[in-house]
């Protein structure tokens, strides 16, 4: 039986892994074991089976007894214990949620709905490290995957509209914050009907960029407003988050040696934890939206088309309706007017399930597989 080690488990998307992992009855047949760096000793969750207390995430001794390893803990935790672990032997699995090690020579990036091939050649060579992708990568290929398996995609822009949660859990507090802050600067005028427009938008206004609104997470105000910037910036002028486009799905698709342009801005938003993205597609070829739309669908169990009417994309392709769910819904989807080759299209996903969790309970069970 596998021994299984959790480390973050109780972080938000450690939290989203295990419940997950809950509704696949994924426990059973493993024997997990749960880790903390700042509460050693406690009780460990409650998973339907007995487990042992929480133990040292740094010690390695305990550690070194672990066939496969799966953190959610972040990218400092990976630096602190990845490299002593391999120094001193240990020849585990190790499945991580952090960036850090995702461009690493001996890193996979898994996603395997999308490039299970790749995986299983990397194991077969023995590749013994997993990391899941960034999330706006991860949900671009599961909504847009049938067009790059079909070598379709000449290049590409992805415009996105990133949720609060991709920063963690207190942005998203201090997003909810900040829109009570701006509503509570205007209860008075909208409790009545009658008052102006204009002079409940100078309020607000007023109120976003007063000393007291709460920003010490974003450093400016998100609630009515939005930041074009994520991450921090590099010497071509892009975004982190703006290169992982790039060199992530060009990873994830085992393209190295030709890799499909990709680039775009990355651009923060008002919404809790699904992320969108608008696309400019340039095909290879002028293909018909029909054949477009057959290969988008037909891809994964996941993505769900949403025709381009207003109907069906208010009602099926926002954060509001794929949050908490596994759905990847892609729409608006047509043909441009710079001509045939020129696709655009809209998808929307849970950053923190295919854009985090799910990649890697699947690695689990993968592995388990073997
Ligand atoms: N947020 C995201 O969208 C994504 C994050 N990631 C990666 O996952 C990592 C973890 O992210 P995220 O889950 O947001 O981080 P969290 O801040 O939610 O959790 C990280 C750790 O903080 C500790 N912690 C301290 N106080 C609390 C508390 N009150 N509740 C829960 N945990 C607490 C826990 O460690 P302990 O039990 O040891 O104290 C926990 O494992 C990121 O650093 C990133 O590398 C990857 C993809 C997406
Ligand atoms: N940077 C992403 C979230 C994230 O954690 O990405 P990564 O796993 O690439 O560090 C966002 O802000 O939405």
């Amino acid at each position: 039986m596998l021994k299984v080690g959790f480390v973050g488990w109780r972080g938000m998307v450690g939290s989203v892994l295990m419940q997950r992992m809950q509704e696949d009855g994924d426990f059973s047949g493993i024997e997990p074991v749960f880790f903390t760096t700042s509460q050693v000793g406690q009780p460990g969750p409650d998973i339907g089976v007995d487990v042992p207390p929480l133990k040292d995430a740094f010690a390695l001794e305990e550690l070194k007894a672990l066939d496969v390893i799966i953190t959610c803990q972040g990218g400092d935790y990976t630096k602190q214990v990845y490299a002593d672990l391999r120094k001193n032997g240990w020849q585990g699995y190790w499945i991580d949620a952090a960036s850090t090690l995702r461009m690493e020579d001996d890193a996979t990036i898994v996603l395997d709905p999308v490039n299970r091939k790749v995986i299983d050649a990397q194991l077969a060579k023995g590749a013994k490290t997993f990391v899941g992708g960034n999330c706006t990568v991860s949900l671009m290929l599961m909504g847009l995957g049938g067009l790059f398996e079909a070598d379709m995609v000449e290049w590409m822009t992805s415009m996105t509209y990133q949720a609060a949660s991709g920063s963690g859990a207190k942005h998203m507090r201090e997003l909810l914050n900040q829109m009570g802050q701006l509503r509570d600067s205007v209860s008075g005028e909208l409790a009545d009907p009658s008052s102006a427009i204009l002079e409940i938008d100078r309020k607000v206004t007023a109120a976003m960029r007063g000393d007291d609104f709460l920003v010490d997470n974003f450093g400016a105000p998100l609630a009515g407003s939005l930041l074009p910037w994520i991450d921090t910036k590099l010497d071509n002028g892009q975004s982190r988050e703006e290169w992982k486009g790039f060199v992530e799905t060009n990873k994830i698709l085992g393209r190295g040696d030709h890799p499909v342009p990709i680039d775009g801005l990355c651009v923060r938003i008002g919404a809790m934890r699904s992320h969108s993205q608008a696309f400019t597609i340039k095909l290879k070829q002028d293909v018909p939206l029909d054949e477009i739309e057959d290969r988008i669908a037909s891809h994964n169990e996941w993505v769900k088309l949403i025709p381009n009417d207003k109907e069906a994309t208010v009602a099926g392709l926002t954060p509001a309706a794929a949050t908490g769910t596994l759905n990847i819904p892609v729409g608006r989807l047509r043909k441009l007017n710079m001509g045939g080759e020129y696709l655009s299209a809209f998808s929307v996903g849970d950053q923190l399930l295919w854009g985090a969790a799910e990649p890697l309970k699947r690695m689990l069970k993968i592995l388990r597989e073997q």
